[in-house]
């Protein structure tokens, strides 16, 4: 296997008794990447991190993380890994420095090391001040900030990050993403799990992930361009009316209004889409549209989870 590879997955499985979560899972993630699992809720993004990072034992498949097995190796492994997960997982009856602190002795950080380190997160999260405040009094943001403090604290080489701006506002997501592209800068591999699809576009390559399969695979620009159904707007009157005679034909994997244009997703083996709907009703305008990655997940998942 290439040194460069941080994160291998071959079949992983995880089943459950209410079924399988994560079916036969193949990942192959190069360092220094951020990569993105998109899926609805339910397709098995955290079931699949918890199986990455050790805390999970899968029902079968191999996971090496740096080339290493990840079974009998968790501990070693702990230590260069780093996890967020979608509650933040702080202590929230514990102040800042508190949780900062507690996770440092965790790691074992030497006394020596560990105040320059915690100072220097406080600065770069922009906690400076608030060291003394509860977290669970913080606001979505700041608790975002602090969690991924406490997660980069030990300096991980790998950080997983499962949903980890649910919570925030579209300001405080854009800033967090600034703050993983300086931690992939300096080395930092990192998984992040998401169901927006901006969040997703921001990643070096995704997989789409549906009922625990993985669907497709690639970067935003790839998959869009390599997107397994044409795009085609339509225009003109009663657009309610179009979407449901056309949603009934096979031909057209979805149908969605945005503003005073349906987006159509037709299928690919329809050579000329639009002479096809023009068939299918004269009165609309049809035109070729450049394909979004919404469409590349509608598309990788059969239109399945979009109304
Ligand atoms: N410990 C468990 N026991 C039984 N079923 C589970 C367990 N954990 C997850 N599942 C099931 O596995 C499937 C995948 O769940 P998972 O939490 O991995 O999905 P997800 O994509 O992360 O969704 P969400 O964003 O809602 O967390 C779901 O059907 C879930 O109910």
């Amino acid at each position: 296997m290439s040194q460069d590879v941080v994160i291998q997955s071959r079949q992983l499985t995880k089943t459950f008794s209410s079924g399988t979560a994560v079916n036969q899972l193949d990942l192959s993630i190069p360092k220094g990447t951020i990569y993105g699992f998109l899926g609805p809720n339910g397709c098995g993004k955290s079931t699949t991190i918890r199986m990455l990072t050790g805390l999970l034992e899968p029902t079968s498949g191999e996971i090496e993380l740096f080339g290493i097995p990840i079974k009998h190796h968790e501990e070693a492994l702990k230590q260069r890994i780093g996890y967020m997960t979608q509650a933040f997982s702080l202590y929230n009856n514990l102040t800042v420095l508190e949780n900062l602190n507690f996770v440092a002795a965790i790691y074992g950080l030497k006394r020596t090391h560990r105040k320059a380190r915690v100072q220097k997160l406080l600065q770069r999260y922009d906690l400076l001040g608030r060291e003394k405040q509860l977290a669970g009094s913080m606001s979505g943001g700041q608790k975002q900030r602090l969690a991924l403090a406490c997660a980069t604290l030990h300096k991980p080489e790998l950080l997983f990050l499962d949903e980890p701006t649910s919570a925030v506002d579209p300001e405080n997501r854009r800033d967090f993403w600034e703050h993983l592209f300086d931690l992939c800068d300096q080395g930092t591999t990192i998984l992040v799990s998401t169901h927006y699809m901006d969040e997703a576009e921001r990643c070096h390559a995704l997989a789409i992930l549906e009922e625990g399969n993985k669907r497709a695979d690639g970067s935003p620009k790839n998959l869009m361009a390599s997107m397994p159904a044409t795009v085609v707007e339509a225009s003109g009157n009663d657009l309610r009316g179009l979407k449901q005679s056309l949603s009934r034909h096979s031909t057209i994997v979805s149908a969605a209004q945005i503003g005073a244009r349906l987006r159509l997703l037709v299928r690919q083996d329809i050579n000329d889409p639009i002479g096809y709907l023009q068939s299918l009703s004269s009165s609309h305008h049809f035109e070729l549209a450049r394909a979004s990655l919404e469409d590349v997940f509608v598309a990788s998942t059969g239109g399945r989870h979009v109304g």
